[in-house]
């Protein structure tokens, strides 16, 4: 579902170039879930954007639903679903409903099949109470149901997330977990997952890919990954010592 091969991208910098991603392959199957981890500045965004099409890679191939997603961006849009946390894509001044409404017609979802997504996602994410609340009056948690509504409304095969918890509280992470984990199980959605929240990895992810410095440094199994470590060792331990490069 998910193609890199030998991907890269830089950027220039006034005289330098920064490699945000180097020489990067992997690939995501149709209905994993798929952890995405890596320190500050690692090329986690960078990978995300050359995903759904708004970076294009300067090097290597990138295929997402087998599509070149910088040159076939509107198609892929109807097949890949992405939420920025630290941004909405919701409009500010209209109600949540209104939102989902200029999405419908953006995607041309069908009105009976958008209608029957919609009740579905209403009820799960729960939004019922707010969905005529002017986006900008929701709280960060409301915002967020509403944003994984808007990315899932089209229902699409994939699902990018890019710190889909971050500033939540531990009810309101907990409920989004469980959500994407049905979204997972039930539907088949593909999801790759960024975040810094290792309780997210712990949570919902078999597999976990480590990025260092625009490289891969790690790709395999939650349980693989803990035994990089000794025994008795956190997985934020395992994540440090990756990090700072001690279990090199
Ligand atoms: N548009 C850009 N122009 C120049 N440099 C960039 C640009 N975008 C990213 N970079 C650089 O590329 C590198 C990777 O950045 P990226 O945003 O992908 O990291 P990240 O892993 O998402 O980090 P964080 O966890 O802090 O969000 C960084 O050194 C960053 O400064």
């Amino acid at each position: 579902m998910i193609e890199l091969d030998r991907a890269g991208r830089s950027f220039k910098v006034k005289r330098n170039v920064v490699h945000a991603v180097r020489d990067l392959s992997f690939t995501v199957s149709a209905g994993e879930f798929v952890g995405y981890l890596g320190p500050n500045g690692a090329g986690k965004s960078t990978t995300i954007k050359m995903l759904c099409g708004i970076l294009t890679p300067t090097s290597g191939r990138v295929r997402v639903a087998g599509l070149d997603p910088s040159r076939r961006r509107t198609t892929l849009a109807r097949r890949i679903g992405v939420v920025f946390g630290q941004r909405t894509t919701l409009w500010w001044d209209l109600p949540l409903r209104d939102s989902f409404e200029l999405i419908r017609h953006l995607y041309r979802v069908d009105r009976a099949a958008f209608a029957a997504r919609l009740d579905e996602l209403t009820e799960t994410l729960d939004l019922g109470e707010f969905l005529r609340t002017p986006v900008r009056q929701l709280s960060l948690g409301q915002r967020m149901r509403g944003d994984l509504a808007a990315a899932l409304l089209h229902a699409p095969d994939v699902l990018v997330l890019d710190e889909p918890t971050i500033g939540l509280d531990v009810v309101s992470k907990a409920s989004i977990r469980e959500f994407l984990l049905r979204q997972n199980a039930e539907r088949g959605t593909t999801v790759l997952l960024t975040t810094h929240d290792l309780g997210d990895i712990e949570r919902l992810c078999r597999r976990v890919m480590l990025i260092d410095h625009g490289r891969l440094a790690f790709d395999g199994t939650l349980d693989d990954l803990m035994a990089t470590a000794p025994d008795q060792a956190s997985l934020e331990e395992v994540v440090t010592r990756l990090y700072t490069g001690t279990a090199r």
